[in-house]
């Protein structure tokens, strides 16, 4: 049992929860961090950080041994020393895109006897408006608030998301209860936008729906790009320009995708559909993701008819910066491919199988190896390295010559000079022959 004399409580260490114990602990409380993991809970009172995220193992050291930080299974002795305790558990889709709180639930169940009078319980997990009166109610606790405190924190700048926020949030019905956690914040130099709790659970699902729409619309730019022979990096860096709109989020991909924008996609456009309310453009940007996943596999067609094809891929997770693989673009795409042609696939973040998730691909250890022997290239994650490749040996080791680039990522001279083809997203390609897949949008 770890000593614990403290007054914030985090439950649950992944993402959120551990970068929000590790960043409050700097911030200079005492934390108590709690997971139902016990493997989770071990590594990290050994100080293993298991999340690839730049500062966190660092800031974990240092307040460990400042003592402000703890690790716990159970919330039993903990919880009742606590004015404060987060809740940071998952919030997944459910198949019809609706969110399934039963993690909330449970949380909210297991405290609700700990949790001393005047204590707040605050929601960081990303929840539907109005789950705060769902979380009161089953809390049974007139004398404990429930504030809502969304979590705007990227995979792989969640150090430095969460300590240099854009903004913080603090929803709740209750005015004192806002300002004791506005206060959790002191230290960090952003405003604090306090707003009742329903609209501070809408905010989240409003920023993650709003990245969704944006990011398909990119998506679409691009495909028209190289439809009417535009150069989409023109296109959108000139459109980024007008600050109405920003720069940020402007980059083609091979669809959007990571543990939030999609089931967050998904539950908004449940909720319109559950209210009544029109969010067909959210499940649009939905369905756009889909076709876009589809048709960066369809920029291998040419390959995939030829005899007993091979495909290297370079990248799966669903951005560079994390070893996330929930729901990355990566998976259904190279499943596709994975239907006609042998996939060999190298992410410097993904070191060993996942079971079930990279089942249809056989992991290479490096990119040379993935490479060597394929028909066609098509890299899906922008991982610095892959800027980096030797791809006058890459080219010599291939079979065939395509390189499919979906992030606008490597230096086209480069690959020119290693005498390979390369097809860019809403750019035009670089060989000379009209491409019969961008013919149509
Ligand atoms: N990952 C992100 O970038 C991000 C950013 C902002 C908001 N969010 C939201 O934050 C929430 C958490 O997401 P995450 O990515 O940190 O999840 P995660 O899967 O990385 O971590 C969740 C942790 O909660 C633990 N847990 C589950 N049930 C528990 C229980 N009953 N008691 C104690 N621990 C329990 C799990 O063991 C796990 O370690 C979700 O609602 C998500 O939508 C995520
Ligand atoms: O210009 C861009 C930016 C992002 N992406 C893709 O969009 C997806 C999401 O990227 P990003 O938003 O950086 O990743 P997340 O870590 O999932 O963060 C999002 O989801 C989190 C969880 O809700 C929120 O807290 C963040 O604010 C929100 O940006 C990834 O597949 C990226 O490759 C692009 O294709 N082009």
């Amino acid at each position: 049992m770890e000593r614990y004399s403290g007054a914030v409580v985090v439950i649950g260490a992944g993402y959120v929860g551990l970068t929000s114990a590790v960043c409050l602990a700097e911030l200079g409380h005492r934390v108590a961090c709690v997971d139902i993991d016990e493997g989770r809970i071990a590594r990290l009172r050994e100080n293993r950080v298991d999340l690839l995220e730049p500062r966190l193992a660092e800031l974990l050291h240092r307040n460990r041994r400042r003592g402000r930080l703890s690790f716990h299974t159970e919330p039993t002795f903990v919880v009742p020393a606590a004015d404060d305790v987060f809740v940071c558990v998952p919030t997944p889709g459910r198949p019809d895109g609706s969110t399934d709180l039963s993690a909330v639930d449970a949380v909210t169940r297991r405290v609700s006897g700990l949790l001393r009078p005047g204590a707040r319980l605050v929601v960081k997990s990303t929840v539907p408006p109005g789950t705060h009166r769902r979380v009161a109610a089953l809390l049974g606790r007139a004398d404990v608030a429930v504030v809502s405190n969304p979590e705007f924190l990227r995979e792989g700048t969640a150090v430095a998301d969460f300590l240099e926020p854009d903004r913080i949030v603090v929803g709740a019905d209750d005015p004192t209860a806002a300002a004791m956690v506005a206060r959790l914040y002191d230290g960090i130099d952003a405003e604090v936008l306090r707003t009742d709790a329903t609209s501070a659970e809408t905010v989240k699902f409003a920023a993650n729906g709003f990245l969704a729409v944006k990011l398909a619309y990119v998506n679409s730019i691009a495909e028209l790009c190289e439809h009417v022979g535009a150069d989409v990096a023109d296109v959108l860096g000139a459109v980024g320009r007008d600050p109405r709109i920003g720069a940020a989020h402007l980059r083609p991909g091979p669809g959007w995708g990571g543990p939030c924008l999609p089931k967050d996609a998904r539950a908004l456009a449940a909720l319109g559909a559950g209210t009544g309310c029109d969010l067909s453009l959210v499940d649009a940007a939905v369905a756009v993701n889909a076709h876009h996943q589809r048709r960066v596999a369809g920029l291998l067609d040419d390959v995939l008819a030829a005899g007993e094809p091979r495909v290297a891929v370079l990248g799966l997770t669903f951005k560079a910066g994390t070893n996330d693989l929930r729901d990355s673009p990566a998976l259904p795409i190279t499943t596709l491919l994975a239907r006609h042609a042998k996939v060999s696939a190298y992410d410097p973040a993904i070191t060993a199988a996942v079971p079930g998730v990279t089942d249809h691909l056989k992991l290479a250890s490096d990119a040379e190896s993935a490479v060597a022997g394929s028909d066609a290239v098509l890299l899906l994650t922008d991982w610095p390295e892959f800027a980096r490749l030797p791809w006058r040996r890459l080219a010599r080791s291939m079979r065939g010559d395509l390189v499919v680039d979906t992030r606008n990522h490597l230096a086209a001279d480069r690959l020119a000079d290693a005498g390979l083809r390369l097809r860019r997203l809403g750019r035009a390609p670089l060989f000379p022959e009209p491409l019969a897949a961008s013919a149509t949008c």
